[in-house]
């Protein structure tokens, strides 16, 4: 009895909190369309690339950069662009072969804009991305970006990462003041606290000093230099899974579009991946996956998998696990806890880590990049390294809208995704599936929010409590009956359950309200003015 008068109070609360949610969902819905419409167009037509400063070609360099991957490559290329003497060292400067970051977001397209960097989605055969199909049991759902008020150019993009990393690498190779080089990084070099350069190994093998006013740390997701920079709490949550398929006729039932299929115990994507080209990846919950040497994973997917995808992909599917060539990567998560330390920066998939089944990571890379870059853009001397970090502190807040919207997300939608075994969660998949198959604002919010077009942390929580309100209220049509009552109240707490750990990690006050922290107040002013730069040169 005390249990029920308990849900009850929990339920009250929840309800209050929720129609407070979504009248502040209608009044920010209102002006995120008024933002949307604003995003200029001119911020999509192609900018020249050569407004470069012209400034030192020699000398020792002001900044060094870990890693040439998308985020040490795309700050490479925009301080060097500022002016900045750049080295950057990298471990492989081969094009690389994996199967991460080859989905852009829409969103991300617009970063790559601002840095005039956009080029280098062009020549690697990439494909323009309208939205997503997610698919249910035989029914699905198309999500497409409202990407009306934008140039045709502007949409998600897939490619070949490796084809995409050398685009990259190839542009900021181009600044003369870039100065890019192979070599592993073994540690940061530390003076009374105060980070003064990198060691690293050079092609040779020999044992280098590089010293410089500011170190970047873009060393990805394996980092072994992140440990002095932050507090890592690396989660690996799943796997993925990957294979590259050759359709029959090369396109996917929705062409342009990626493919989400809802099975169980966990989603499966496709997206293509060149014109003839599409990528599968099959997410595999928790910490071990079948074997893939010893044939116990091509069984899984056979037996398991398969027999939940579309028709159109099944058979293409069966025989890419009989030629082989199946690779995995861990699916990790880690928020963002900076150490600021004097001298060095931490970012990209170092610094921070989400579920990748929303493709957001290389736009929250280039999003932090344009941040950075904005922020460093008036600082002549970095040689100050107190200053520069107090200066900097207002980074881990600016960055907070795009980065903590996307990373909050996708972990909020894996977690709805792939339902934990009790009725409420897989109720909550169910609404969450027909929330977004209902259409208009109800699709184009989160589909907004996913894209990286519409980076409103207040948007998501509402469109995440709306989602658990529909699936609520779908119980209790036509009639409720207290069985269905209780489920309704566990389908709540289990939502709640889901969002609040991701919020918390992300910081309740930077997400929600960092108006009320001086350090934003502060860099926002920078940032806005390197934005007026921008608009004049
Ligand atoms: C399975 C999977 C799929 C994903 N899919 C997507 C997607 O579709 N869309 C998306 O936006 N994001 C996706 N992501 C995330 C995305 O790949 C990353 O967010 C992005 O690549 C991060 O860029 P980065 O520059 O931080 O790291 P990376 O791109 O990994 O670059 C790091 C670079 O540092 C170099 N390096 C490492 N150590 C050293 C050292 N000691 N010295 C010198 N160099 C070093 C590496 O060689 C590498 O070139 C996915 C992630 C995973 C795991």
């Amino acid at each position: 009895m005390e249990l029920n008068m308990m849900e009850q109070y929990i339920l009250g609360g929840f309800i209050a909190l929720v129609f407070g949610l979504i009248l502040l969902y209608i009044f920010l819905e209102k002006s995120s369309k008024c933002s949307v419409k604003e995003a200029p167009r001119g911020a999509s037509a192609r900018k020249s690339s050569e407004n470069v400063v012209v400034g030192r070609k020699d000398g020792p360099p002001d900044v060094v950069i870990v890693g040439a991957g998308v985020a040490g490559s795309a700050l490479a290329y925009s301080l060097a662009k500022d002016g900045r003497i750049v080295q950057v060292i990298e471990r492989d400067l081969s094009q690389p072969d994996r199967i991460v970051g080859e989905l852009l977001q829409p969103g991300g397209y617009l970063k790559l804009v601002e840095l005039g960097m956009e080029e280098c989605v062009d020549g690697i055969d990439s494909q323009q991305v309208y939205g997503y199909a997610l698919y249910k049991e035989g029914r699905y759902a198309k999500l497409t970006y409202p990407l009306q008020q934008f140039s045709s150019d502007v949409s998600g993009r897939s490619f070949h990462h490796g084809r995409f990393i050398q685009r990259l690498r190839e542009k900021a190779a181009s600044l003369p003041n870039v100065r890019m080089e192979q070599g592993t990084v073994t540690s940061l070099i530390e003076e009374k606290g105060t980070v003064k350069g990198v060691r690293y190994k050079n092609r040779d093998g020999q044992d280098i000093k590089s010293y410089a006013p500011l170190t970047i740390v873009c060393d990805g997701c394996f980092s072994n230099l992140r440990k002095n920079l932050c507090i890592p709490q690396v989660n690996i949550v799943s796997h993925f899974v990957g294979m590259v398929l050759n359709l029959e006729n090369g396109k996917l039932p929705h062409p342009n579009h990626g493919h989400v299929i809802l099975a169980n115990p966990s989603p499966v994507l496709f997206y293509p991946v060149s014109s003839t080209e599409v990528r599968c990846l099959v997410d595999v919950p928790g910490q071990k996956m079948p074997s893939i040497s010893n044939g116990d994973m091509a069984q899984y997917l056979k037996t398991k998998v398969a027999p939940q995808l579309p028709s159109e992909l099944h058979d293409a599917f069966i025989n890419q696990i009989e030629k082989g060539d199946i690779r995995s990567m861990p699916n990790r998560s880690m928020p963002a806890s900076p150490l600021p330390t004097p001298g060095a920066v931490l970012l990209g998939d170092a610094f921070n880590m989400r579920h990748p089944l929303t493709g957001g990571g290389m736009t929250v890379a280039l999003s932090d990049v344009v941040v950075l870059r904005d922020l460093l853009r008036p600082i002549e001397d970095l040689g100050n390294a107190a200053a520069l970090t107090k200066h900097l502190e207002s980074f881990y807040t600016l960055r907070k809208p795009v980065a903590s919207t996307i990373n909050t997300l996708a972990g909020a939608l894996y977690k709805v995704f792939c339902p934990a075994p009790d009725q409420a969660s897989r109720e909550m998949r169910e609404a969450c599936f027909d929330y977004l198959s209902l259409g208009g604002m109800y699709s184009q919010g989160p589909i907004l929010l996913l894209s990286g077009l519409n980076p409103r942390p207040m948007s998501l929580v509402a469109h995440f409590f709306a989602v658990a309100i529909y699936g609520v209220g779908r119980l209790l049509l036509p009639y409720p009956s207290p069985n269905r009552l209780l489920l309704g109240v566990r389908l709540l707490l289990s939502a709640y359950g889901i969002i609040f750990p991701i919020v918390k990690s992300e910081g309740v006050r930077q997400m929600f309200f960092p108006i009320t922290i001086p350090a934003y107040n502060r860099g926002a002013s920078v940032v806005m003015k390197s934005a007026m730069f921008d608009m004049m040169t």
